[in-house]
């Protein structure tokens, strides 16, 4: 059946709830997130709250939740299976949805894949409605529809058992305000970008291909109606070698999460602080500040920050005279290359660097020749 009404009317998908990582040892990488990054722990479950089987340790920094959860018991095939294919990474990406019900009946007439049908959860604090879907590989959406919700975070957490500790209570603040995007590299994308579109009714906001000596990849960026969420979707196209999103896939084993856009309002101090905490970032070459200020001048941008500061951090800029953006990406935060962040700060431009992608896609590809899979000649069947 097709619908021919405007499915806006059923639901919205508004924004990124929390994400959710599975990882080896919760207790750690949440830890590794507040020290290096600024998050603070707001909630927890675990043991000590009737939590028998898996752990969660639930941290926060601006409008941005991350959850990270491990297995307790031995035997846990579900999370064990996906850390030995993925290693630590992004399990689901919760979006906040005004009518979940909808929602689920639009992907079982489109024969999505429904994971769990809607359910509810409630404590002291008010009920939430919940759904789970599949829209690629192992990677999930939970849909998050609060009936009546007031407390810290979801239902059965409870105030976190821990600190950080008085040293990293120290640090500076780092100021990340809110998930600007999510971005997915895929073997192929089609098929992902069309569940979001029939699906969620996602429609295109951008579409862009680029190629260097080596490699290259195409990249579609999906919004909701109102253009509050945009995630952006990655494929290979064929070049010489291998490019970084084939590098991801394989070391990822498969489809999912490769980096997640955090906004700041002042990135140069948020930049700053970051790298005091230690997160590292990739050296981006001289030759781009070098023509940044002819640039600056061609697009007509009106720049607010210093040149100088910009290129010692190796901040990029991109825009036209209504507006500009700068964007950052550090390099992978675990072992393998797999998930990194993106910082970005938007100064009256809402949409993708289109001047950047070439110099941020090179700066993960000279990180990618260090760990030896850049190779030219690569004969592809
Ligand atoms: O412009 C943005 O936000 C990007 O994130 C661009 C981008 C995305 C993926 C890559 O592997 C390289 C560059
Ligand atoms: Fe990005």
């Amino acid at each position: 059946m097709h619908y021919n009404c405007d499915m806006t009317d059923k639901f919205q998908i508004v924004n990124f709830h929390h994400i959710t990582f599975w990882v080896g040892n919760a207790k750690q990488a949440a830890i590794f997130y507040c020290t290096r990054m600024g998050f603070e722990p707001i909630a927890y479950k675990g043991l000590e709250t009737g939590s028998k089987s898996v752990v969660a340790h639930v941290i926060k920094q601006g409008n941005i939740i991350f959850v990270f959860k491990s297995a307790l018991t031995s035997g846990n095939k579900e999370i064990g299976d996906h850390l030995i294919q993925h290693g630590d990474g992004v399990r689901d990406i919760a979006l906040t949805v005004n009518n979940c019900g909808a929602l689920i009946e639009n992907i079982k007439e489109n024969e999505g894949k429904v994971l769990k049908d809607t359910w509810e959860e409630s404590d002291e604090n008010g009920t939430v409605r919940f759904a789970k879907v599949a829209p690629y590989g192992d990677t999930t959406h939970l849909l998050v529809e609060n009936l009546t919700y007031k407390g810290i975070f979801l239902p059965g957490y409870k105030a976190p058992i821990e600190s950080t500790g008085p040293i990293v209570a120290k640090l500076p603040q780092v100021n990340l305000e809110y998930i600007d995007h999510i971005v997915s590299n895929h073997t192929l994308m089609e098929q992902a970008v069309e569940w979001y579109e029939k699906n969620c009714k996602f429609h295109k906001f951008w579409y862009h291909q680029l190629s260097t000596d080596i490699s290259g990849f195409r990249s579609t960026v999906l919004t909701n109606h109102s253009e509050t969420l945009k995630i952006a979707l990655n494929e290979s196209v064929p070049g010489k070698g291998k490019s970084q999103i084939e590098e991801y896939v394989e070391y990822y084993g498969g489809d999912g999460i490769q980096h997640i856009a955090l906004s700041t309002s002042d990135i140069i101090t948020t930049v700053e602080r970051l790298k005091e905490r230690g997160t590292e970032f990739p050296y981006v070459p001289a030759s781009y500040y070098d023509n940044l200020k002819e640039r600056i001048r061609h697009l007509k941008i009106n720049l607010y920050e210093n040149l100088e500061k910009l290129e010692e951090l190796n901040i990029l800029v991109d825009g036209q005279e209504d507006g500009y953006l700068l964007q950052i990406f550090t390099k992978p935060l675990q072992d393998r290359p797999s998930l990194f962040m993106e910082i970005i700060q938007r100064r009256g431009h809402s949409g993708f660097g289109e001047g950047n992608f070439k110099t941020l896609f090179e700066a993960v590809e000279r990180q990618q020749q260090a760990r030896g899979n850049l190779f030219k000649n690569v004969i592809h069947k």
